[in-house]
């Protein structure tokens, strides 16, 4: 709790199905509260503020109009082969407990542990077609993973920060960690925007060509085999983590977190790191890399391209149409390329790295609005 937020807390629980969950809305000065909704057997208050906070920093940084927020339902998500019905009984009486709450103050979404089709069943206990988005094409939402969103954003970024540091993109060496809904996507758009992608890696193992890899093929691999994907394609492999330290100028961590850590940020002949996943490098590396002069772009810049499409599905919600892929594209790759120019350039005259740079933009532009709607503490500076 501090004067940012949260503006309201609300735990709810019902005896007769177990369900306990806590909605959290954090800071609402510029919009509505919006974030995903997560089930994990783990939920606490304090965790689910946490993600509530970064959500507030992840709209301001984007530059939309939402606020933050975000839920959390207390569960084993997978099925439970006893009582198959479980799940479903607990999210209609999560969706029933806030519906104070939803549609007007929040929108329920989708995070770990819950699917399209668990957004649909909590929309419909609701019954009104504003309670949920996250939910499955055929009821008109938006399939992000399957469209390659959040990938197509972050090589968007990639292109905009490598013209910033001078390193044009075509040609450019990419090495690339993950290649699942962000990687595979990211990939693709590299690839199309003419970089030489030398290293691709799932959890599987890793293939390095210097030359370049053959990316639609291994496209073609992924979708046939999966992650064992890497295994299928010929030339040289290299163990996990292998990609990271490949020679390359720019580096994709896009699987997990702390992936590339104070040993890759020491060695890597990178000049660019653009972080796909989110929390890829850890604080260490942060300083090693901004002491080598190697620029990274932060994972709420580089990979916000699905909540642009969640603006988007925000949007929807009351309309007939489903919003038009073509568009939700066009407007991650402008507003993901203005912020990372915007991003590189305040860490330059600041002094500053650009994870630094990127959380002080997002709070000015919080407070701001704060300030023009009285919601400043009394006595803080004007
Ligand atoms: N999907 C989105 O829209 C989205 C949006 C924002 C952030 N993210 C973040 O991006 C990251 C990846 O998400 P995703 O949706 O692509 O997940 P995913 O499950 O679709 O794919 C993950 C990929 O990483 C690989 N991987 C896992 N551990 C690895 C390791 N140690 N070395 C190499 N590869 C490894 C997996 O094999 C898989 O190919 C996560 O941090 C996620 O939170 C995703």
């Amino acid at each position: 709790m501090d004067d940012w937020g949260p503006e309201k807390v609300v735990c709810v629980s019902d005896t007769r199905t177990g369900m306990r969950g806590v909605l959290v809305l954090d800071n609402t000065a510029r919009g509505m509260g919006k974030g995903g909704t997560r089930m994990s057997p783990t939920v606490d208050v304090q965790e689910i503020a946490r993600l509530a906070r970064t959500m507030t920093w992840k709209w301001a940084a984007v530059d939309l109009f939402h606020g933050g927020a975000k839920a959390g339902i207390r569960g084993e998500p997978g099925p439970d082969p006893d009582h198959p019905e479980r799940k479903e009984e607990i999210l209609r009486a999560f969706a029933r407990a806030l519906s104070n709450e939803v549609p007007r103050e929040y929108v329920l979404g989708l995070d770990m542990g819950l699917t399209e089709r668990d957004a649909a069943i909590m929309r419909d206990e609701l019954g009104d077609r504003g309670a949920a988005v996250g939910l499955p094409s055929a009821l008109g939402g938006v399939p992000y993973d399957e469209l390659g969103v959040t990938g197509y954003g972050v090589a968007e970024a990639t292109e905009a920060a490598a013209d910033a540091i001078g390193l044009p993109l075509r040609g450019a060496r990419v090495a690339l960690q993950g290649f699942g809904a962000v990687g595979t996507a990211a990939a693709r758009r590299l690839d199309e925007q003419g970089a030489t992608v030398v290293a691709v890696s799932t959890s599987e193992g890793a293939v390095h060509d210097p030359q370049g890899l053959d990316v639609p093929a291994l496209l073609k691999l992924r979708a046939e085999s999966g992650d064992a994907c890497v295994h299928h394609y010929g030339g040289e492999h290299l163990p996990v983590g292998g990609e990271l330290r490949a020679d390359a100028d720019i580096l994709v961590p896009a699987a997990r977190e702390d992936a590339v850590d104070e040993d890759v940020a020491r060695t890597t002949s990178a000049r660019l790191v653009v972080e796909g996943a989110n929390l890829p490098t850890t604080p260490e590396a942060k300083a090693v890399l901004a002491g080598r002069g190697i620029v990274t772009v932060p994972d709420f810049i580089a990979n916000a391209g699905g909540v642009v499409a969640a603006a988007f599905s925000m949007d929807a919600r009351y309309s007939p149409f489903r919003p038009e892929p073509a568009q939700i594209f066009t407007t991650v790759a402008t507003r993901l390329r203005a912020n990372t120019v915007q991003v590189i350039g305040e860490s330059r005259t600041r002094g500053v790295t650009p994870h630094e740079a990127a959380t002080a933009l997002a709070q000015e532009r919080v407070r701001e609005a704060m300030e023009l709607r009285g919601r400043l503490p009394r006595g803080a500076a004007r």
